[in-house]
């Protein structure tokens, strides 16, 4: 009956909106278990990124799969990526796709919601956790504190592997951020009790990401360690928010600001307004989620890439040295390096720490593009389906970025105006009113990051030669790390 009804939407779709159907990738494969044989192979092998773009090159920027007895869209069109993004927006929802993966971990997190309590939940972020602040959010002294600790740990002229050192690091700077104090994973005095925490955030990220990726079956894993990694972490979380809310002065003082935190951390803002436990306890974990191993995978892959462009390293650390010198950079000193930008947005074009993501429909609507054997007519989505949107395959597309898209270049982002124009073509942080609220912070902090770096080292070698392999956990990162080796430089030592 619901095959029926749609059938007869579908030709009413096709009929006022000039609908054609996009091109089916497996017509033989009935029930789509073929496809998820295959998927799943390619995704153990880690090549699913490469072969999304090889099927988008056979079957079009857009075409359908049928996976189970459902039509999944698959599309790296850009007009159709503002359409769900931005102009169509209240069409699309994420949470049933994810919501369930996230629990018992979080109850009620941004990750887990549409509608209205999404849109109240990120203004919390913005207004209450004071996000749309960049500067009242930013504590230089604790990135200072976090760069000298990582400087302290990277071997002088001996290989060694950066990624595992960033991970840490942005362990270390993201607890700060949203508890107020450090994990301490960079140092030799990190407490046992921290490290079984970090070990535990890590982890569950890791089971999450699996449970998305093998979908329906997800059900079937076992959820023990994951039970044992949530109560590690609400245990440890649970401690900073009884000791925040114990030394908080009264709702009807607050007014008076006799309260002034030390720095910032997120906690501290958002107790000001809520006392639920529980609620600040997703607000918080869900940062500590998404800010942690996002940024260590940009920070990498700046590294990865600068190291084998020695042009890029040298323009980009005499650009530093000329406009901040030797000290520790201030936020409008950031600002003012617009070649570290265009390498932060190539890296970004190049390896997207999150390279895949994907809506499913709140009701009927339509694709601008993508139907037909031209793929230039509207597709009818009905309501349900699904969509899967691949960032990593736009930003590698000769027909955006011409017949060097695979070549890193970063002056290519030198023209403001080209960039404004590759809308829709472009969006590691997502577009539209669900694109990433840490943005600037994530920019900011990575900025800090390798602008110490190249400070202090005059030059970076690649030690591995292994070709870059993806990783797909909740974020994308190179399989074989970032293995290098530096030269310090005498003057910044002295
Ligand atoms: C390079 C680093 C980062 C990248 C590439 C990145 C990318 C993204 C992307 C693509 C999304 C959209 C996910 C979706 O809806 O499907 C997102 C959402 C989000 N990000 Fe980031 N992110 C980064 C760092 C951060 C940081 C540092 C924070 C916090 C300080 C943060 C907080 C969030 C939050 C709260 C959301 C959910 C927004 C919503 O659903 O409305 N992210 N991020």
């Amino acid at each position: 009956l619901q095959a029926y009804k749609r059938h007869r939407e579908a030709r009413q779709y096709y009929k006022l909106f000039g609908c054609r159907q996009p091109p089916l990738e497996n017509a033989y494969d009935p029930l789509g278990i073929s496809k998820i044989i295959r998927s799943t192979k390619i995704f153990l092998k880690k090549q699913s990124l490469l072969t999304a773009i090889k099927l988008f090159s056979e079957y079009g920027n857009t075409y359908t799969s049928r996976v189970f007895t459902s039509r999944v869209v698959f599309t790296c069109d850009p007009r159709n990526i503002r359409q769900i993004l931005v102009t169509g927006f209240a069409d699309w929802e994420s949470s049933p796709l994810r919501g369930h993966l996230f629990k018992p971990l979080l109850a009620h997190s941004i990750f887990q919601l549409d509608g209205p309590r999404w849109k109240a939940t990120r203004d919390t972020y913005r207004h209450q956790a004071r996000f749309s602040n960049l500067r009242s959010i930013i504590d230089v002294s604790r990135q200072e504190k976090s760069v000298q600790n990582l400087l302290n740990c990277i071997p002088d002229s001996k290989p060694f592997d950066l990624s595992v050192l960033f991970r840490h690091l942005m362990m270390d700077l993201t607890t700060g951020f949203c508890l107020g104090d450090s994990a301490n994973s960079l140092t030799t005095y990190q407490t046992e009790e921290k490290k079984v925490f970090a070990e535990a955030i890590t982890d569950i990220q890791h089971r999450i990401a699996t449970g998305g990726f093998v979908g329906p079956l997800s059900r079937f894993m076992s959820k023990k360690q994951m039970r044992i990694d949530t109560e590690i972490i609400h245990r440890f979380v649970g401690k900073y928010i009884d000791a925040t809310l114990a030394r908080l002065i009264p709702y009807d003082r607050v007014d008076q600001k006799s309260y002034e935190p030390e720095g910032y951390n997120m906690l501290d803002a958002l107790a000001e307004f809520s006392r639920d436990k529980i609620e600040l306890r997703d607000y918080v974990t869900t940062i500590l989620i998404a800010g942690t191993e996002s940024t260590s995978s940009l920070m990498s892959s700046v590294l990865y890439l600068l190291a084998r462009n020695e042009h890029v390293f040298l323009k980009l650390r005499q650009s530093i040295l000329e406009i901040i010198g030797r000290e520790p950079p201030t936020l409008a000193q950031i600002k003012g390096l617009a070649y570290l930008r265009c390498v932060l947005n190539e890296a970004l074009r190049f390896y997207p720490p999150v390279p895949i993501n994907a809506r499913i429909a709140n009701t009927s609507t339509t694709l601008p593009v993508g139907g037909g054997s031209d793929g230039n007519s509207p597709v009818y989505i009905h309501k349900g389906q699904k969509i899967v949107f691949s960032s990593f395959a736009i930003h590698r597309s000769e027909e955006v970025y011409g017949s060097d898209a695979l070549v890193f270049k970063p002056e290519r982002w030198e023209n403001v105006e080209a960039l404004k124009e590759r809308g829709g073509s472009f969006f590691p942080f997502l577009l539209g009113p669900r694109a990433c609220p840490g943005q600037q912070y994530a920019l900011q902090e990575t900025s800090y990051v390798i602008i110490r770096l190249l400070q202090t080292f005059k030059e970076i070698k690649p030690r591995d030669s292994r070709p870059w392999k993806e990783h797909m956990g909740l974020n994308l990162r190179n399989d074989n790390g970032c293995w290098l080796e530096v030269v310090r430089d005498e003057e910044a030592i002295a």
